[in-house]
């Protein structure tokens, strides 16, 4: 059984064709790297793997479950890590148990032993559990990606998705904050997509590359597939592609 299976999913916003009929299946603990232009549709697709969004066409199951809505074994990372400034980066990765109580029993969180340790264990993880007690508004970009990733991992999820993680990021602590989020991946064999736009860091931690086009899948291959023409392909129409080429 795969984790992750997408089947003829197409989306559309009125005229506008986000993602067109789009199959694919992941196996579990497999580290997958979306990649295209802007608007090539990977965050409507990280959307909707996430039921955040409802496909206008075709199904998505994770561990054989349709996804018909808001799922909370699936974790999600933002570009914009979205922390609570005021509170530490311990407090900040235990909200991520937040996603598996009711709205009434998170007003008055009493949170479980098990979530306080597997925060403290998901900031491990990231590299900051000396870190733990300090506020997230006084912390690095990539040191508040990272509470980002471990945030998502209290959540203990069965599929991990990122949008673009690293983008705002310079490119050394994009560089870690990648590493770090494939060391959580590998440690707990969790299954994960994240849209990158940076070519450098796909290769360097992808495993299976997904190529999106104009709402297609363009491409679907290993790193000694994923060649500089390829890449090319994915980003550049024809034409584009071989003036960069003639560019040298
Ligand atoms: N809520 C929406 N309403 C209308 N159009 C949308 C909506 N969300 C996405 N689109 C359109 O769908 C297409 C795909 O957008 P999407 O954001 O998924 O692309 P992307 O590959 O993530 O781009 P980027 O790298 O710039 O984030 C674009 O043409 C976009 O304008």
């Amino acid at each position: 059984m795969p984790a992750v299976s997408v089947q003829n999913v197409t989306k559309r916003f009125g005229d506008t064709v986000a993602v067109e009929n789009i199959s694919f299946e992941i196996p579990e603990g497999e580290f997958v790297v979306l990649l295209g232009p802007s608007g090539a549709g990977k965050s409507t697709l990280l959307r909707i793997l996430n039921g955040l969004t409802q496909p206008t066409e075709g199904t998505v199951h994770i561990n054989d479950n349709p996804v018909t809505g808001r799922r909370s074994d699936v974790g999600m990372v933002f570009q914009m890590h979205y922390l609570v400034e005021t509170m530490s980066a311990y407090r900040n990765a235990l909200t991520g148990a937040l996603s598996r109580v009711s709205l009434v029993e998170s007003l008055t969180t009493q949170y479980e032993r098990s979530d306080k340790l597997a925060a403290l264990e998901a900031l491990d993880t990231v590299g900051l559990l000396d870190e733990a007690r300090q506020r997230a508004g006084s912390m690095s970009g990539g040191q508040k990606q990272r509470v980002g990733i471990a945030r998502a991992l209290v959540q203990r999820p069965n599929l991990l998705l990122a949008d673009e993680p690293v983008a705002s990021l310079d490119p050394k602590a994009a560089e870690e904050v990648m590493g770090y989020m494939k060391t959580a991946a590998h440690e707990r064999d969790l299954t994960t997509v994240a849209s990158l736009h940076q070519v450098n860091l796909a290769r360097e931690f992808g495993e299976r590359y997904i190529g999106l086009r104009d709402g297609q899948v363009v491409f679907d291959g290993g790193r000694d597939d994923l060649t500089m023409d390829v890449v090319d392909h994915i980003y550049y129409d024809d034409e584009e592609a071989g003036m960069v080429e003639a560019m040298g």
